[in-house]
């Protein structure tokens, strides 16, 4: 171990077990982390959330040792008052000398040993180390003995911490699932971590399960003096046990803070719900919160997030990383929000805050890497959906209208409005109650075509009048996907921005979500 991997300060004058300063990791163009930063404090449970994608695995990969960061320094401070650069440290030492353990996102236990042999098996360095590295321990060599005892002693500690004990002599591939879970997490306990690291503990737990992790993660903190740093996308895990909560999205940080203030921050909401731009203000104002939305449209204040300096203002990935056309790795949050209109729906209808969040992940891993929504230049040979009338089996002369001009339809939905065969702005305006019933149904937006006044504004569109929202759209001020306004060729509107230099121009005040 190099020196600098490791300085002495003065044991307990370090209130931080682990301190991320300006992390960056870049896979090729690919910028999954952007200098990020935030503190885990000793004692407490911090969590880290965020979309698919948004870099949490990331995070830990560093943290851990499996990814050596690009830049930024990642500070693990004991409670002896060592001090390890975790970025430097070979990652074997990362459990051994700086005491951090972690969990995956997927079970990784010895399915054919006992539950037992699986906590013996995690103090195996323990008990090399007792057994002088040689065959003494065959021949009960005393010092190997106590070690051994006292290995039982803690693996059965942990078992009945994790409600487990009864099982101890069970193979751990017959565990229910949410057991098996509980058993990684006293299996990391037995290395006597200072930090523990869980990704994603609760996926897939039913609620019963999710009861009984968190009563062990609360016991754990309480009683064992661990601190925690959690990723996970189950609201109710993550609202009830921790003490602190870090947002990313695109890799960046949208919001740190303690669980009320974040479950209440319109950019976690807006990030969480993928609100298109023109509907943050709806959010906002349901939030009900007018100073955030005030300082929304001035921009991030220090204590959330990042400085005005840094990337928090540069957007998503896909803004500000160029690649050539064809390979081009994308964080869309089109993508994102694609798989999230059903939540939203539901959640239009409860008070909106994170606890309305669906306990399940936003979107599918897979989505993270597709291109951006594109204005489909046609329309399948036969639309599954038969009742929206008017329907073009492609746009008449080869081009779209630019759909996204009619405040209501982002870039996802003019995408799925351009598969089922709409492109202009007059069939829109043709619309008979029927259809918008249709498309409605189609989009999974109860009442909302009509409240928005869709064919209303098509109507005027379809004439060539322009309204205040298309306006706006048109000065680049909302995203499109049609960067020269009324047609043109699709690009996403923020690459767009990017594209015209004005990618770290905050939206002027009162300039998001704009009203007709
Ligand atoms: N080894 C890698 N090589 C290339 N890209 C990677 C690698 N690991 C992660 N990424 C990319 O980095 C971004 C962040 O991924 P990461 O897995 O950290 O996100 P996450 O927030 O943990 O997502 P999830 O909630 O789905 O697990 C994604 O775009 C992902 O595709």
């Amino acid at each position: 171990m190099s020196a600098s991997s490791i300085q002495k300060a003065n044991p307990g004058t370090n209130d931080a077990i682990l301190q991320v300063e300006h992390l960056s990791m870049k896979f090729g163009g690919l910028v999954a982390i952007g200098d990020l930063s935030f503190q885990a404090r000793r004692g407490e449970i911090t969590a880290l959330i965020g979309p698919n994608g948004a870099g949490k695995t990331t995070v830990f990969n560093c943290i851990t040792g499996f990814y050596k960061p690009s830049e930024g320094m990642i500070t693990l401070n004991r409670q002896d008052g060592s001090t390890y650069l975790l970025e430097r440290l070979p990652n074997h030492e990362i459990p051994a000398r700086a005491k951090v353990a972690r969990t995956f996102q997927n079970i990784r236990l010895f399915s054919g040993m006992t539950l037992l042999e699986n906590l013996l098996v995690a103090q195996h360095n323990k008990l090399m180390k007792a057994s002088g590295y040689t065959v003494l321990g065959l021949f009960g060599f005393s010092g190997y003995r106590k070690a051994s005892a006292e290995s039982i002693d803690l693996a059965k500690h942990w078992l009945e911490k994790a409600d487990l004990v009864d099982r101890a002599d069970d193979p751990a591939g017959d565990l229910p699932y949410g057991a098996q879970r509980r058993l990684e997490i006293a299996r990391a306990m037995c290395t006597g971590p200072e930090l523990l690291c869980l990704d994603e503990p609760a996926a897939g737990l039913n609620p019963k399960e999710s009861l009984a992790l968190n009563a062990l993660l609360m016991d754990i903190k309480n009683t064992s003096g661990t601190s925690i740093l959690l990723i996970e996308h189950d609201m109710s895990v993550v609202m009830q046990i921790s003490d602190h909560v870090v947002v990313l999205e695109y890799g960046r940080k949208i919001s740190d803070g303690n669980p009320q203030s974040v479950r209440t921050d319109p950019r976690v909401i807006a990030a969480y719900l993928g609100v298109d731009d023109e509907e943050v203000e709806t959010v906002l104002t349901e939030v009900g919160d007018e100073d955030v939305i005030e300082q929304l449209d001035i921009g991030p204040d220090s204590a959330h997030g990042p400085g005005t300096s840094s990337s928090y203002l540069a957007g998503p990935v896909t803004d500000t990383v160029g690649h050539s056309e064809g390979e081009r790795i994308m964080v869309s949050k089109g993508a994102s929000k694609a798989g999230q209109f059903d939540a939203r729906a539901k959640a239009a209808s409860q008070p909106t805050s994170l606890a309305a969040v669906p306990a399940t992940k936003p979107t599918a891993k897979s989505s993270a890497a597709r291109p951006p929504a594109k204005s489909s230049a046609k329309a399948p040979a036969t639309p599954k959906t038969s009742g929206i009338s008017n329907r073009l089996a492609a746009p008449r002369g080869g081009t779209a209208d630019n759909l996204t001009r009619i405040k209501g339809i982002g870039t996802v939905n003019e995408q799925k409005l351009n598969q089922h065969g709409i492109f202009h702005f007059d069939q829109i305006a043709a619309w008979k109650k029927s259809d918008v019933e249709a498309a409605e149904a189609y989009l999974a937006f109860d009442g909302r075509i009509a409240r928005e006044e869709w064919v209303e504004q098509a109507k005027l569109l379809s004439q060539g009048k322009d309204t205040g929202f298309s306006r706006r759209v048109d000065a680049g001020k909302v995203e499109t996907s049609h960067p020269s306004g009324k047609t043109a060729k699709a690009v996403s509107g923020k690459t767009a921005r990017a594209v015209s230099g004005k990618t770290a121009a905050k939206p002027a005040a009162g300039k998001r979500g704009g009203r007709k």
